[in-house]
C-alpha cells in the first residue's frame, strides 16, 4: 500500500460521507419534480458528445446546439453522424424522413454564446479536471438560470466540478448554479449502449436528479443512480479490469490476443479488455486511473507503466489509428 493508514481513514470518511448524502438524495427524490428539456446542448462533439447528441435527437426528439472549439472535429462527428444515420436506414431501423427530421435538429457551432437558449447542456470534453471546471464556470454565466449543467465525466467528482459554477470569491452556500450541476455518464457507445449512471454532487437537488433521470430515460436509456465516489461504480469496476490486463501484457503473462480471447470467450463479452482500451481511448483509461488512485490512494490502483508509455507515445487506441491494435 502507498496510503499510510491515516490518508486510508480519511479516505473512508470521505466514501462514507458521499455515501449518506447518496441516500438522503435518493429519499426526496421521490418528493421532485422533473422539468420538461425542450432543447439540449452538448459541449464536445468527440466520440461521446457526438453520440449523445444524435441519441437525443432521435429519440428524445429535440433540437441540439452541438459545440466544439474545432471546427475540425465537429465537421469529422457530424460526418460519423451521416454515416450513422444513412446505415440505419439501410438497415430499415429508420425512414429517411426519420434520420433527415433527427439530423435537421442537430446545429453545430464553435461559439458557446449559442447556449444561452438550452434546458439542459451535457458537457463532453476530455477528462481533464481543469477543463471540466472552466467551461463549467463558462455554462454558468451562459446558460440560462433554469438550466441543468450535466457533465459525463468518467471519473471526476461532481462536487468538484459543481464548485466550479460559483465565481472564486463568492459564498459557497449559493446554489443556485451549482444545485444544477449533476454527472450523466453515458457508456460508448451511445447509440448502442443502454446504461447511463447519475451521480449527483453534494450541491445537486432533487429536482436536478429527477429532470436527468427522465431524459435520459426518454433518450431510451436505463439510469442507475451512483455515489460521488472516485471512478463512481461503472468505472471503479472497468478500469482496474483494464489495468490488470495490461499488466499481464508487460509482466508477460499472456499476448494480446491471448488476453482478449480468453476474457471475451470466457467471460461471453463482445470485447476482450485490451481492445476494449483502445476503443474508450487510452488516454481516457489513464486519466481515470489517476483519479483513482490519487482520490482513494490504494497501491491497487496505480495505473500500468505499459498503459502511460502508449499515452506518452501518442497511441491512444482506435481514434487515432494505433493502440494495443492497429486500425
Ligand atoms: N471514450 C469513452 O469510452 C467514454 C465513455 C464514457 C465517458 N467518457 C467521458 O466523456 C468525455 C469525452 O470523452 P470522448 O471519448 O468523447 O473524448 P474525445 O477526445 O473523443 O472528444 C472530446 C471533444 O471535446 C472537444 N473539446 C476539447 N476542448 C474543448 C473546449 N474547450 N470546448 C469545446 N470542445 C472542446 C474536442 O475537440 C473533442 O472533439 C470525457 O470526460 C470521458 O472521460 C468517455
Amino acid at each position: 500500500m502507498l496510503v499510510s493508514p491515516i490518508a486510508s481513514r480519511v479516505a473512508t470518511r470521505y466514501v462514507c460521507a458521499q455515501c449518506r448524502a447518496f441516500s438522503s438524495s435518493r429519499r426526496s427524490l421521490a418528493e421532485a419534480q422533473a422539468a420538461e428539456v425542450k432543447r439540449l446542448g452538448v459541449v464536445g462533439a468527440g466520440q461521446m458528445g457526438l453520440g449523445i447528441a444524435l441519441v437525443a435527437s432521435r429519440m428524445a426528439r429535440v433540437p441540439v446546439v452541438v459545440v466544439d472549439n474545432s471546427q475540425k472535429s465537429l465537421d469529422k462527428g457530424l460526418a460519423v453522424a451521416d454515416k450513422l444515420l444513412a446505415k440505419h436506414v439501410s438497415k430499415q431501423k429508420v425512414t429517411q424522413s426519420d434520420a433527415d427530421e433527427t439530423r435537421s435538429r442537430l446545429t453545430p457551432t464553435t461559439k458557446m454564446d449559442d447556449l444561452s437558449t438550452v434546458d439542459m447542456v451535457i458537457e463532453a470534453v476530455p477528462e481533464i479536471v481543469a477543463l471540466k471546471k472552466t467551461i463549467f464556470a463558462q455554462l454558468a454565466q451562459i446558460c440560462p438560470p433554469h438550466a441543468i449543467l450535466a457533465t459525463n465525466t468518467s471519473s471526476i467528482s461532481i462536487t468538484q466540478i459543481a464548485r466550479a459554477t460559483q465565481p472564486p470569491d463568492t459564498d459557497p452556500t449559493d446554489l443556485s448554479a451549482a444545485s444544477r450541476a449533476i454527472s450523466t455518464h453515458f457508456m460508448n457507445p451511445v447509440p448502442i449502449q443502454k446504461g447511463v449512471e447519475i451521480i449527483s454532487g453534494l450541491q445537486t437537488s432533487p429536482a436536478t436528479l429527477a429532470t436527468a433521470l427522465a431524459f435520459c430515460t426518454s433518450m431510451g436509456k436505463i439510469p442507475s443512480v451512483s455515489a460521488d465516489s472516485p471512478g463512481f461504480l461503472a468505472n471503479r469496476i472497468l478500469m482496474p479490469y483494464i489495468n490488470e490486463a495490461i499488466i499481464c501484457l508487460e509482466t508477460g503473462v499472456g499476448k494480446e490476443e491471448d488476453i482478449d480471447a480468453i476474457m471475451k470467450n470466457g467471460t461471453n463479452v463482445p470485447m476482450g479488455p485490451l481492445q476494449l482500451a483502445d476503443f474508450i481511448g487510452l488516454d481516457t483509461c489513464l486519466s481515470i486511473m489517476e483519479v483513482l488512485h490519487g482520490q482513494l490512494g490504494d497501491s491497487k490502483y496505480r495505473p500500468a507503466v505499459r498503459l502511460r508509455l502508449m499515452v506518452e507515445a501518442g497511441w491512444v487506441g482506435k481514434k487515432c489509428g494505433r493502440g494495443f491494435y492497429r486500425y
